[in-house]
């Protein structure tokens, strides 16, 4: 079908026109709309896109712990919380007609929804250094397996399982309030199975800020993967732990790879998902087998000059 502004539509500025156009025109933005899961964000697409095409690694029997950085809206959240068993159905928000929870959760209190859901959310000034998350009470009726933690700086409507902090991940303490959320009687080892990180800033159009604040990012993210992840025994025969990195191409973020990824891991794939948009820089890495074999340090880089910046 082709796509014809209505006349309302025409009057908009052309820049919002070709958004509009976009949109249109996105398949994963009309899956979205008409998914019976309601993903909250087109992003969803990618994850299920890489899990199923790389290894389904969220869907193994010992994956316990998950932690989902920048996760808001909570699309890739809803994922790994449908993997985990903690949504029964594909209907994924747990507000739709066909959800386990349908006609819960009206009426009461957020407090008493999250506790029903097995959510909570809290905010990081509530809880540096009062934060004890073995004192919460296991949720009755919980249908899920292990323990989700998601960490983003905006709010997050609650998500079955979901254990959300509205932070800053990359001020300081944040890695050790993820760690104590992720320790509780499902998960005692305080350790993860799979860190996912979506965690992208605020563009500002200069190539070389936005490159250095995604190395940052992803500075943040392998520094707390480095103190978090399982790590490989053959023993007992433990996987080493994944991680799922967004990044944008960019010298820098190739030498961080090199640098600090692959000594790290078994194994680190380059995924640019059929649903990320072909205009867009993003890409992901996805490294399997967390050896631990190298000491994560931050190091000085040449910052490479503008003309460098590959598409
Ligand atoms: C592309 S969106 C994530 C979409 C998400 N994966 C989903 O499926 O709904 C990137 C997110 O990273 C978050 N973010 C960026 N910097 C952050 C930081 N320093 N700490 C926590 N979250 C951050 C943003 O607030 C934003 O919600």
């Amino acid at each position: 079908m082709v796509f014809r502004l209505s006349p309302i539509l025409q009057k908009v500025r052309p820049t919002q026109q070709s958004w509009l156009r976009r949109q249109y025109n996105d398949p994963y933005v009309r899956q979205r709309l008409s998914h019976p899961a309601s993903y909250r964000s087109r992003s969803a697409f990618k994850l299920l896109e890489i899990n199923e095409k790389w290894g389904k690694f969220l869907e193994k029997n010992d994956v316990q712990a998950v932690v989902d950085l920048g996760a808001a809206p909570g699309g890739w959240s809803q994922v790994v919380a449908g993997k985990m068993g903690w949504l029964e159905d594909e209907r994924i928000d747990g507000t739709g007609p066909s959800s386990p929870l349908e006609g819960e959760g009206y009426g009461l209190n957020q407090k008493a929804k999250d506790e029903r859901y097995s959510s909570w959310s809290v905010k990081d000034r509530d809880l540096v250094d009062t934060f004890d998350p073995l004192s919460l009470t296991e949720t009755p009726g919980r249908v899920g397996k292990g323990v989700i933690v998601a960490v983003d700086l905006l709010r997050m409507a609650p998500i079955p399982g979901v254990h959300t902090l509205q932070m800053d991940f990359l001020a300081p303490k944040s890695s050790d309030i993820v760690m104590s959320a992720l320790k509780t009687s499902a998960n005692p080892s305080g350790k993860a199975d799979v860190i996912i990180s979506d965690m992208a800033a605020n563009f500002t159009g200069n190539h070389i800020t936005d490159s250095q604040a995604c190395l940052d990012i992803c500075f943040s993210a392998i520094e707390f993967a480095s103190k978090t992840l399982k790590v490989a025994d053959k023993q007992r025969g433990l996987r080493g732990g994944t991680l799922l990195l967004k990044h944008f191409a960019h010298p820098l973020l190739q030498e961080f790879r090199r640098r600090i990824l692959v000594p790290n891991f078994h194994v680190v794939y380059y995924i640019k998902p059929d649903s990320s948009r072909s205009e867009s820089a993003e890409g992901y890495w996805l490294c399997r087998g967390w050896t631990g074999k190298k000491q994560v340090q931050r190091y000085a880089s040449e910052t490479p000059h503008e003309d460098e910046f590959q598409q």
